[in-house]
């Protein structure tokens, strides 16, 4: 894999932060980025729940994410009527999985409210190992 970008806006203070893996051919960026997979569900879309949970699976039976920890941001949380947390954990069945470290952090990427809380789990999971 080449260069990786990725963008994780923290609107803090109404700045853009940005997360930028680069290294050369063979350096280990894709070997760090699989140490984590973050999944955004978007809590206002209900008809496509199912979809992410369908994919959520496939990808951690992927080999290569394995050892992945898996950051769920349940993002939209400021729409009236979104999904809770608890039930996005049941639609995706969150309890089930064993062979990965999970976490669900309701969030809200416009005002960056759970981002933060989100990434020190992150974090943390690595200080422990
Ligand atoms: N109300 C609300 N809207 C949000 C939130 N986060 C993103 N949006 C809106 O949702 C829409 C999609 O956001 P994007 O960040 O472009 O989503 P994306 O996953 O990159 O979308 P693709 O590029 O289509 O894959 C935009 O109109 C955002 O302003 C949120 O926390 N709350």
């Amino acid at each position: 894999m080449g260069i990786l970008f990725t963008r994780i806006w923290r609107l803090f203070n109404h700045q853009e932060h940005k997360v930028i893996i680069v290294g050369l051919d063979n350096a280990g960026k894709t070997t760090i980025l699989y140490q984590f997979v973050i999944v955004v569900v978007d809590s206002t879309d209900r008809e496509r729940i199912s979809v992410t949970r369908e994919e959520l699976y496939k990808m951690l039976a992927h080999e290569d994410l394995r050892k992945a920890g898996l950051l769920i941001f349940a993002n939209k949380q400021d729409v009236k009527e979104c999904m809770t947390v608890a039930e996005i954990s049941q639609f995706l069945k969150l309890t089930s999985i064993k062979d990965h470290q999970w976490h669900i952090q309701a969030c809200c990427a416009l005002t960056g409210e759970g981002l933060c809380q989100g990434l020190e789990w992150m974090m943390s999971r690595l200080k422990i190992r």
